[in-house]
């Protein structure tokens, strides 16, 4: 029987949080990851998911260049796992795309990290189990990694205002965050590609360009991002329905401080 590879060690988990986005979609007018759910910043339901999940080593969370606010939240966040022996947060500033923000992601994490999650500070409401999911599989030898959903509408394809076709609905899936790779893996995809290309909407995209195989874990109805004002809703809902926002709910200095920039 041919032996099964044993790691010395763990692998080393770092998570990139993608925080830099605008939020056009949900028209705040602030950055996304700062608007309030609960009472909180979605990039702290986010970070709060990946200390949850005890996958990482390291996090670093991309936020829009110069957000005090968001700064402090990681800040906090940072200081509470240092305390608790949890992971090294760390901050950067993000850049136009996605593409680039998870780039300046990458080259803020540690060199030695193995295995690394893309996770979008979007889908604040994360469970846990499915960052588990995900570094497992990549820790067995996947060499990326990404959950999905199934979907529940018919998708047409639509050219010019008319219906070209409909997709077979039994073979399409909902992609989520967070997505798994082999660090090198994934420096290298990035290292290949232009950061400014909007076509690139996820990174399991580069690696699909490359011929490497994706392999896809079950997700969560709870990891859906929020988009528009209608998802903020539902995670408001949810939240409350959760009842987990008391004793995780910010000092209302705090509170206020997100409200004042809104
Ligand atoms: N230049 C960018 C664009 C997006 N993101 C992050 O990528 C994730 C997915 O992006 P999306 O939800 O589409 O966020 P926005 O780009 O902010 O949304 P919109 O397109 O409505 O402006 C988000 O966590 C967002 O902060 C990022 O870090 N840097
Ligand atoms: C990465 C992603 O969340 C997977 O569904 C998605 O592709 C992000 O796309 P967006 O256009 O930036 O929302």
């Amino acid at each position: 029987m041919p032996e099964k590879k044993q790691h010395p060690h763990p692998p080393a988990v770092g998570v990139i949080v993608v925080a830099a986005g605008s939020g056009q979609r949900l028209g705040h007018g602030i950055p996304k990851a700062r608007v309030l759910c609960g009472g909180r910043t979605l990039l702290e339901h986010a970070l709060d998911a990946v200390a949850a999940s005890g996958v990482a080593v390291a996090v670093v969370a991309v936020l829009p260049p110069d957000d005090p606010v968001l700064t402090a939240v990681v800040a906090r966040a940072a200081g509470a796992a240092r305390d608790g022996a949890g992971p090294v947060i760390s901050r950067v500033d993000g850049g136009a795309t996605r593409v680039a923000s998870v780039r300046a992601g990458l080259s803020a994490l540690p060199s030695d990290v193995e295995i690394v999650l893309v996770h979008d500070a979007a889908r604040a409401l994360t469970p846990p189990a499915v960052f588990r999911r995900v570094a497992e599989a990549v820790h067995g030898g996947a060499p990326a990694v990404i959950p999905v959903v199934a979907v529940a509408d018919t998708i047409k394809i639509v050219r010019s205002g008319t219906v070209e076709s409909t997709p077979d609905r039994s073979g399409l899936r909902a992609v989520q965050t967070p997505q798994g790779f082999a660090a090198s893996a994934l420096r290298s995809a990035h290292a290949g590609v232009a950061a400014a290309n909007p076509g690139i909407t996820d990174d399991a995209m580069l690696m699909e360009a490359l011929g490497v195989p994706v392999q896809v874990v079950d997700g969560d109805p709870l990891a859906f991002k929020v988009t528009t004002p209608l998802d903020l809703a539902v995670a408001e809902a949810v939240i409350a329905l959760r009842g987990d926002g008391a004793g995780t709910r910010p000092t209302p200095s705090q509170s206020r401080s997100a409200h004042d920039t809104e």
